[in-house]
């Protein structure tokens, strides 16, 4: 676009912010942070506010992009303004990563997609978009999910994700919303839901299968220590980046995974955050078997269907007397890991790890 000879009036400024509105789907925090910038340079100028504290990441985030923007004059703002909505209206309208009617509500979740058929409940994590992060009303759903899973008639459970991504693990934006309590009482509900949370997986009574369609990150893999299968593509990672976010194990791994790998590559795993390949995972032992992602779904939902249909009773029984004599012990490291972690999530390490990721310094 020649943007000399373009001059967006306020006319056209004003359509565009009545257009961001009506945008059908959520362009993302990058994109609100660059619209939010455009458009108070374009009607107060250049940032002259003072800069919020460290804890305050939503606003700081939203000041670091306006004061970004320098002495970018009002009028240019105004244009890139104008210029940011036009391509989104396009984009937005068109563009489909994900399979068709995977949007829709069909099972009263908002975050999961959940069917039951074949002796098999499947909960799909369905943020696509955001490669399935867990924000706080999936952990609620899920929750859910498998409370009524334990109950339903099915044979087995199965836990999958929707799009190119297993899960991302943490939704890191669950940080952001802070309580009249202040980060004090954040941390102390984390934790509270966190321990709840990895409770419904010890406690699950029918054998869990985690179905790893691609990468997973941090709770999303130290979970697959708890389930009774895990089979993944071979297009899957497991990445448990908790030492780069300034946070510590959950999920029962740290007591799980030296168990699984010893203790040496567990440590390669939850301290370094060594990443693994779905066939390294395999040889560790926290993989069951890896497919080629081009039969991966083919392949696996073939073999559950088949398990599906052995005797429910006897796979419970089994899994109990495989299982039980370890959830004592289960429940107690989980009490413990939330407790560290609570103390965690008040660190500036932490803290620091999730503004950058927050502001775009810094991905895995
Ligand atoms: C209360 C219980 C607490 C339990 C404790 C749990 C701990 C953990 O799980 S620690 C692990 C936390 N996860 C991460 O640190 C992952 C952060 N994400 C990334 O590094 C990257 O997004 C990526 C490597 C996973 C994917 O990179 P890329 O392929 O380049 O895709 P984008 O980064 O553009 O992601 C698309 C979209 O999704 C949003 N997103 C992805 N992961 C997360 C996440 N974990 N939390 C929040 N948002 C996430 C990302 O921000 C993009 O959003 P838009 O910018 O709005 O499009």
């Amino acid at each position: 676009m020649n943007r000399t000879a373009m001059r967006a009036s306020q006319k056209d400024f004003e359509n565009a912010m009545n257009q961001v509105k009506l945008l059908k789907k959520d362009p993302g925090n990058e994109v609100k942070l660059k619209l939010y910038s455009l458009y108070k340079q374009a009607t107060e100028g250049p940032c002259n506010m003072p800069k919020p504290g460290v804890f305050d990441l939503i606003n700081k985030a939203k000041w670091d992009a306006w004061n970004a923007l320098g002495s970018l004059p009002k009028e240019t703002a105004r244009q890139n303004y104008v210029d940011l909505v036009s391509s989104l209206s396009s984009s937005l309208e068109s563009s489909s990563q994900v399979e068709p009617g995977t949007d829709r509500k069909s099972t009263g979740y908002e975050t999961l997609m959940v069917t039951s058929e074949d002796g098999i409940t499947k909960i799909m994590l369905n943020r696509p978009t955001k490669k399935n992060a867990l924000n706080v009303e999936m952990y609620h759903e899920i929750m859910h999910a498998l409370k009524a899973a334990s109950k339903d008639d099915s044979a087995i459970t199965v836990l999958t994700g929707n799009g190119d991504y297993y899960s991302s693990g943490n939704d890191l934006t669950n940080f952001t919303d802070i309580p009249p309590g202040g980060v004090e009482e954040k941390a102390k509900n984390g934790a509270i839901l966190l321990r709840e949370f990895v409770g419904c997986f010890i406690d699950f009574p029918k054998p869990l299968i985690a179905v790893v369609n691609g990468p997973a990150v941090g709770i999303s893999v130290t979970l697959l220590g708890l389930f009774d299968a895990v089979y993944a593509s071979d297009r899957a990672t497991f990445h448990t980046p908790f030492s780069h976010l300034g946070q510590s194990p959950e999920g029962c791994s740290s007591y799980t995974f030296p168990k699984i790998m010893s203790p040496a590559k567990a440590t390669e795993m939850l301290v370094f955050g060594k990443k693994l390949t779905a066939g390294e995972a395999c040889a560790q032992g926290l993989v069951t078997e890896v497919f080629p992602d081009s039969t991966f779904q083919k392949e696996v939902w073939t073999r559950l269907k088949a398990f599906a249909k052995l005797p429910p009773n006897a796979m419970r029984i089994s899994k109990e007397i495989i299982r039980n004599r370890e959830k004592e012990k289960l429940h107690a490291v989980n009490a413990e890991e939330c407790s560290v972690l609570q103390g965690r999530w008040l660190s500036d390490e932490c803290m620091n790890a999730v503004v950058n990721f927050l502001s775009r310094k810094s991905k895995l």
